[in-house]
């Protein structure tokens, strides 16, 4: 049987780090924030649906979509941030619950789905265990005004438009603190990984 494992926390928390780390390991991950970019690739349905919704101003000169401009509008803005969701999740769960069926397929023991708001989704019901990346409010701030470059106010709005970090991690399983080095963060995915091959 398949392992499905979970991945989630806040926005810039360290999620694709961890992520990375397991790809190096071989361990297959679906990322749901690839995918949702896929969806909206110049001339898919999804693209025409947020087009009708938002308008053309959402998109560049080239035909693709502005993710700048239209991010600007979606953590601002609840209702227009559950528009877009309403246009996208159906599609990208669509995808991921495809792609999680294809590699159960290969027979493999691990594989990793990394969802950004895998417990706003409910997709805590399909994961087997559900790991969380955990990093203060500050540091969280602080790496997502850099990363992105954002003002502070910027950066507290994508925060807010998430659920609170806090209540992810009381809700997984496994909390993975990401506040000290990377190399910290990856010798605990190390001992979860040590653990998970044991229990096997
Ligand atoms: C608004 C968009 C265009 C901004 O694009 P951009 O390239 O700037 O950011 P990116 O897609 O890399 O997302 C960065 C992070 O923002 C957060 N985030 C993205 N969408 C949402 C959302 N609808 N609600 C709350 N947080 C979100 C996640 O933590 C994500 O990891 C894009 O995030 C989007 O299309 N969002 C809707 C799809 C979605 O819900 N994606 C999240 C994973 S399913
Ligand atoms: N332990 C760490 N020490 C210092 N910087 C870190 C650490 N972990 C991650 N970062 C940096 O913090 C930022 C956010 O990390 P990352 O992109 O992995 O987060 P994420 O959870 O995948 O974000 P998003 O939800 O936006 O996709 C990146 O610039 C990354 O390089």
């Amino acid at each position: 049987m398949t392992f499905v494992l979970g991945l989630t926390g806040g926005i810039a928390s360290g999620k694709s780090t961890v992520s990375e780390y397991f790809l190096e390991k071989k361990i297959p991950v679906i990322d749901a924030d690839k995918i949702a970019k896929e969806v909206v690739e110049p001339r898919t349905p999804g693209l025409s649906k947020v087009i009708s919704h938002f308008g053309t101003s959402i998109l560049q000169n080239n035909g693709e979509l502005d993710r700048k401009k239209l991010g600007t509008i979606i953590f601002n803005n609840e209702a227009e941030r559950m528009a877009l969701n309403e246009i996208v999740h159906g599609e990208i769960e669509q995808r991921i619950d495809q792609l999680v069926d294809e590699l159960k397929r290969e027979s493999l023991s691990l594989i990793v789905m990394d969802i950004p708001l895998l417990y706003e989704v409910d997709y805590q019901e399909k994961c087997d265990e559900v790991m969380t990346v955990f990093v203060s409010h500050q540091t969280q701030m602080t790496r997502l005004m850099k990363r992105d470059n954002l003002s502070e106010e910027e950066a507290t709005e994508r925060i807010k438009s998430q659920m609170p970090l806090i209540d992810k991690a009381l809700l997984s399983d496994v909390i993975i603190d990401n506040e000290a080095s990377i190399e910290n963060t990856r010798l605990q995915v190390d001992r979860w990984l040590s653990i998970f091959e044991q229990t096997r």
